[in-house]
């Protein structure tokens, strides 16, 4: 009976030496966490004092699956009964419903206002940039200290790569050895030149494309939409969207003629929406990478009809974005969308497969904000005097978002000679807000959409240029 039933004591020993004996051993190399969980780390280490008692609410719309909008594509068929179909099933026109019942009138009154003030900003700037000295700093009423909180944060610098190169006290400082060279030239980021700007704001008046059709279902609905429908020949009547993709192409202030530079085009849902627009008259679509402009080809042969007007607007190009040296689309379009490549922190926390967090990408992910610097650089030298460029990406961190944009106004403005103005995203944020669907996080430069639960879109920043000179 003994041998059968050891007793309790030997039970005991037995189970320490076992968790001795047999300890689990961890290669060294081995890294103990997954891309995805290194990504969440990061994240609750930079963003958690940046966004505060917000972050616990981002955190989670970020680990949950994203919601979408469904873009009517109304180059299909028969699009307008798989409209009405979405319209029974409880999905709102998004776009109608923000215009409200608002009369045209109204609206150019509200237009007219918004200009008028902007055009008092201009000549204000203008002033400022035929006497450097007066410069006004008005628009920024935080503090120093405060900027330096938000942007030079650990979530700021802590995420740039430092230049190889040396630095001068002079080309810390803005205006200063400001040698205005040849367009042909290679710029170094050390991702503090930005360090001092103001970039002025002034008012902005959107409209929002009227054949621009796009549905949501309410805040905090669970409802998924069915899949796209096709008509008889197999042109989709919808497509789903994140709602933040449709910010960045509202932002455009698209008009009739416009000719339309997407510099990081692929796979082209923002260059889809702004042919849905029916505005622009050319839509350039730039990819540096071959298989993504594949996939690019693919989304245009997929919804664009063959025999549709639009087809003949598209012109495809594969030229790197980032190359400041060779780049030679200068001063040509109305509107430029620079939709860069980012840490897009919603796929890092809910994919391991290319996350740009795993070990092997760290210097990818280094390099972003000085890659994102240098096509944005090239976007404001690609559109015209007048015209205005559009930066975007799927980031909530200030050292992809603010800081590039800064960085990228002071290259511009000391290597280019090029003057910008920011467009004060104030209509569109508020409007957006007021439809329940999205919600925003308040930045200095721009706008940031933040995920939450009832409807989960973003992260997307958005911030919008003019060129004055
Ligand atoms: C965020 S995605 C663009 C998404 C696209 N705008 C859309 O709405 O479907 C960024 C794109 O930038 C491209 N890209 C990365 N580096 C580039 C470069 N140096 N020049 C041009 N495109 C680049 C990538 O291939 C990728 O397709």
């Amino acid at each position: 009976m003994s041998c059968l039933r050891p007793s309790h004591s030997i039970y005991l020993t037995q189970i320490r030496c076992k968790t001795v004996k047999f300890k689990p051993k961890i290669a060294k190399t081995k890294p103990l966490k997954t891309p995805s969980a290194q990504a969440l780390d990061h994240f609750d280490f930079y963003y958690g004092p940046l966004f505060g008692k917000k972050w616990p609410s981002i955190r989670l719309g970020l680990l949950s699956p994203n919601r979408y909008l469904a873009v009517m594509n109304t180059m299909s068929r028969n699009w307008e009964a798989h409209d009405e179909i979405l319209s029974d099933m409880g999905a709102k026109d998004l776009l109608k419903s923000v215009r409200g019942k608002t009369g045209d009138e109204i609206i150019e009154t509200k237009r007219i206002i918004a200009e008028g003030r902007a055009e008092e900003k201009t000549q204000e700037v203008k002033k400022d940039i035929a006497n450097p000295s007066t410069l006004s700093a008005d628009n920024d009423s935080s503090s120093d200290e405060e900027r330096e909180e938000i942007f030079r944060s650990a979530a700021g610098l802590g995420e740039f790569r430092a230049s190889p190169g040396e630095l001068s006290a002079g080309s810390l400082q803005m205006g200063q050895g400001g040698v205005k060279n040849s367009q042909n030239k290679d710029v170094e980021i050390t991702g503090f030149e930005g360090e001092g700007v103001r970039i002025p704001k002034r008012d902005h008046f959107l409209y929002y494309p009227k054949n621009l059709r796009v549905r949501a279902f309410d805040r905090a609905v669970l409802l998924d939409f069915p899949a796209p429908m096709k008509d008889e020949v197999g042109v989709p009547s919808y497509w789903l969207l994140d709602g933040g993709s449709l910010l960045p192409v509202l932002s455009l202030g698209l008009q009739k003629g416009d000719s339309l530079l997407d510099m990081c085009a692929a796979p082209g849902g923002k260059s889809l929406l702004a042919a849905l627009s029916t505005l622009p008259s050319k839509i350039v679509c730039n990819d540096f990478k071959l298989a993504r402009l594949g996939q690019l080809k693919r989304a245009l042969m997929t919804y664009v009809p063959e025999d549709s007007e639009a087809i003949d607007k598209f012109v495809l190009k594969r030229k790197d974005a980032s190359d400041v040296k060779t780049w030679d689309e200068l001063e040509a379009y109305d509107k430029v969308l620079a939709d860069v490549p980012c840490s897009t922190d919603r796929l890092s926390v809910s994919t391991d497969e290319g996350n740009i967090f795993s070990t092997g990408s760290t210097q990818l992910r280094l390099d972003l904000p000085v890659l994102q610097t240098k096509i944005l650089v090239n976007a404001l030298r690609s559109v015209k005097i007048g015209g205005s460029v559009v930066y975007s990406t799927c980031t909530l961190s200030p050292s992809q978002n603010e800081a590039v944009v800064e960085n990228a106004v002071a290259v511009a403005r000391n290597d280019f000679a090029i003057e910008t103005v920011e467009e004060s995203l104030h209509q569109l944020v508020s409007h957006m807000t007021s439809s329940g669907l999205y919600r925003f996080h308040n930045t200095q430069i721009g706008a940031l959409v933040v995920p939450f639960l009832p409807s989960n879109f973003g992260p997307m920043y958005i911030c919008k240029l003019t060129r004055l000179q």
